[in-house]
């Protein structure tokens, strides 16, 4: 269903409080890729233009609902402050008198950057209170989280009960370019899955067997599958308890006749360093002590074949942990084949957008998502619950 959008309101003078994907991968306090920043400028600039009150509000990693310093937004607001060309007022509190304090004096074209939200263990659990907290900081809501809308949050949701929500421009593309992109694929089409979030994606790889020809899987992700089938990954990261999810997805790909391919060599090293000792293995030949890091490089040729010889691509979760030289070699070799596709490329995460963006490669996608988890979901063909409760195109205001 068609979502009102920013163009949509008057939002002259107002209190806005746009909800921003400001989870960008961070190296200490340093933001190696601003992608996410950047992907937030245009609603930012049209606000502006408006005459409107900004009040911008994230997440920022998963503090768990507790004050984590090394997961402050404040050094996101210094960038994004780069980026705006406009001060950018800071406010240490998300709710409460603080909030309120800084939001009273905002003039029109104002942009006011609220400290994480996950900060507050209600953002999670979507709590009214919180949500209510939020909602009296603003007259409208603002949704631009394209990477946060599969979150069903206190920020993302339950806000939008309380004050008119519409799409921000960034959502409003992101919904149109992949629902285009991917209603009638060209096949061969092939989904690609890594990274580090086992357990939040392993579910959504069932609805894409559905969809896809194809389904790559790489990263951390792989680890959970290759253990499934009986093998042993020593010291690398396994999600026990997702096993059997594994074991009947793979049982679910065979008989349905899709491709599902795993590791057949890995990466090992023997720690989670950048000069960590690592060696090339089979996945039959994993010491205890050993973690697997990337996928090998005869898996990288299979994977990049594979690839290349496809129509449509998604891809989701980095090979490796590609942030570490040695472990970017599975990422890169993959990324270099998407480049390569005659065909629609999609890629999209955080980090999966920060590996292309570090390969030089961002260019040559068909499309740049900032939605990993919520890509997936979004593939799945749900309507993300960030995107559910905004404000239809023909519908009648709920405030
Ligand atoms: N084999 C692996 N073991 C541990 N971490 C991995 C492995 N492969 C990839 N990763 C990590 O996965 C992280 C990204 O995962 P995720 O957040 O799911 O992807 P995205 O942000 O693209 O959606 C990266 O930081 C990367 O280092
Ligand atoms: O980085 C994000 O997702 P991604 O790692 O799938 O790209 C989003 O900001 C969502 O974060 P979350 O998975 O902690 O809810
Ligand atoms: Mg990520």
């Amino acid at each position: 269903m068609e979502k009102k959008t920013i163009r949509d309101m008057d939002v002259r003078g107002k209190r806005v409080f746009v909800r921003v994907d400001f989870n960008v991968p961070l190296d200490g306090t340093t933001i190696t890729d601003d992608t996410r920043i950047r992907a937030a400028l245009p609603t930012i600039q049209e606000l502006r233009a408006k005459g409107a009150r900004i009040i911008l509000a994230s997440h920022l990693g998963r503090p768990k609902g507790k004050v984590d310093p090394a997961l402050s937004l404040r050094p996101i607001g210094k960038r994004l402050e780069q980026l705006v060309g406009t001060p950018v007022i800071f406010s240490e509190e998300s709710i409460g008198p603080v909030a309120q304090a800084h939001v009273e004096k905002l003039q029109p074209g104002d942009v006011l950057l609220l400290e994480n939200v996950r900060f507050h263990p209600g953002e999670e659990k979507n709590d009214q209170d919180l949500a209510a907290a939020f909602a009296s900081l603003a007259d409208v809501y603002v949704n631009d989280a394209f990477g946060t809308a599969h979150r069903a949050h206190a920020t993302t949701e339950g806000i939008a009960h309380l004050l008119p929500g519409v799409a921000g421009m960034l959502m409003e593309r992101e919904l149109k370019v992949m629902g285009e992109a991917l209603t009638h694929p060209e096949r061969p089409f092939t989904a690609i899955i890594g990274g580090a979030k086992v357990s939040d994606k392993i579910g959504v790889i069932e609805h894409l067997l559905a969809k896809v020809d194809r389904l790559l899987i790489g990263g951390g992700m792989a680890n959970t599958f290759l253990a499934a089938k009986g093998y042993e990954l020593g010291a690398s990261l396994v999600e026990t308890d997702r096993m059997d999810v594994a074991r009947s997805l793979m049982e679910k790909a065979q008989q349905a006749g899709k491709e599902l391919l795993l590791p057949v060599d890995l990466v090992l090293a023997t720690a989670f360093a950048a000069d960590a000792q690592a060696r090339i293995g089979s996945v039959h030949d994993v010491q205890a002590h050993e973690m697997a890091l990337d996928i090998g490089p005869e898996t990288s040729r299979l994977y990049a074949q594979a690839v290349i010889t496809s129509k449509t691509v998604i891809w989701n979760g980095p090979m490796g942990v590609f942030e570490m030289e040695r472990f970017a070699a599975g990422t890169n070799t993959v990324a270099q084949a998407m480049a390569e596709v005659h065909g629609v490329t999609i890629i999209g995460g955080g980090d999966s957008v920060a590996a292309i963006e570090k390969a030089g490669l961002a260019e040559r996608m068909t499309h740049i998502s900032t939605g990993g988890g919520a890509s997936l979901e979004f593939l799945e063909g749900k309507i993300l619950p960030g995107v559910a409760v905004l404000q239809p195109m023909d519908g009648v205001s709920k405030a």
